[in-house]
């Protein structure tokens, strides 16, 4: 058995309430970690409080270019009081030969066909996914690792490396988005390779709704073109469905609605 190369993931709960008192460590972390942390929290704080900000402004631009009359129907759900976003800090050790051909992107996390023949082999440091809230906000240092899947084709899609830049900040769709946007949205599916000689570090910001929100489609993304595609569910009820299932399988699917029921409540309601 070869030991996953992502040494640590720290994730904090970052709802409204500050650090250190929000903290929740759902990972393995060590006592230096906590100690950095509690010294940084101010820090970490103000970075919270501006890169919600950003994903709030982000996601009114998606509500105005979907047309929507409430443009703040999403970012309305990353401000509410008990809303679950996250942070996550992940760190990826150099793992030498992690560029050969061979390694484990050869083989399909979900224990399907091999869809990474075209990736060039390579060590993962996190798996194939999607990531399941409504909108992630990733930055990264100069190490090159992300790469997001193309849409799927017959041949499963294609891995296309994301060049790193410290200085950008990246927008991930989750999947709770492309359900509130009827399937308009695409959550994309993606993972972080190790690098060869250098270590990559990231920082995800993830913005949840609480966890009694309904996720329904939107009634304005439900056309006669474009039958509503999910099921309502609570957050909480993802979450649930997500703990149960193996990180690369596609959770959504679980809540696909049966092409006949028509009269499912629409909305968006906490
Ligand atoms: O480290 C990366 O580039 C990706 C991390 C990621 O996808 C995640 O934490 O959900
Ligand atoms: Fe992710």
């Amino acid at each position: 058995m070869v030991s996953c190369p992502l040494t640590f993931c720290l994730c904090l709960h970052v709802s409204i309430v500050q650090l250190p008192s929000s903290i929740c460590f759902s990972c393995f972390i060590t006592h230096s970690l906590s100690f950095w942390l509690f010294l940084y929290s101010g820090v970490v704080n103000e970075y919270v409080k501006q890169v919600r900000q950003l994903a709030c402004q982000l996601l009114d631009m998606v509500g105005e270019g979907l047309g929507l009359q409430d443009t703040r129907v999403f970012s309305r759900l990353l401000q509410d009081s008990e809303n679950d976003s996250l942070v996550r800090l992940n760190h990826y050790p150099p793992w030498p030969g992690s560029d050969r051909a061979g390694g484990d992107a050869d083989r399909d996390p979900a224990g399907g066909k091999s869809r990474d023949k075209r990736s060039g082999g390579g060590r993962i440091g996190f798996g194939e996914h999607s990531d399941p809230q409504i909108l992630s906000i990733l930055r990264s240092n100069d190490v090159d690792g992300l790469q997001i899947l193309s849409a799927q084709a017959d041949d499963g899609g294609v891995w296309i490396p994301v060049p790193a830049d410290p200085v950008a900040f990246y927008v991930i769709v989750g999947d709770a988005l492309q359900a509130m946007t009827n399937g308009r949205l695409v959550s994309v599916r993606h993972r972080a390779m190790a690098n060869s000689c250098r270590p990559r570090t990231s920082t995800v910001f993830f913005g949840a709704p609480s966890p009694g929100t309904r996720i329904t489609p939107l009634p304005q993304m439900i056309k006669p073109d474009a039958p509503r595609r999910y099921k309502s569910f609570t957050w909480a009820e993802y979450k649930k469905a997500m703990y149960s299932l193996r990180l690369g399988h596609n959770r959504l699917d679980l809540f696909l609605a049966d092409p006949d029921d028509h009269d499912q409540e629409s909305g968006i309601s906490n």
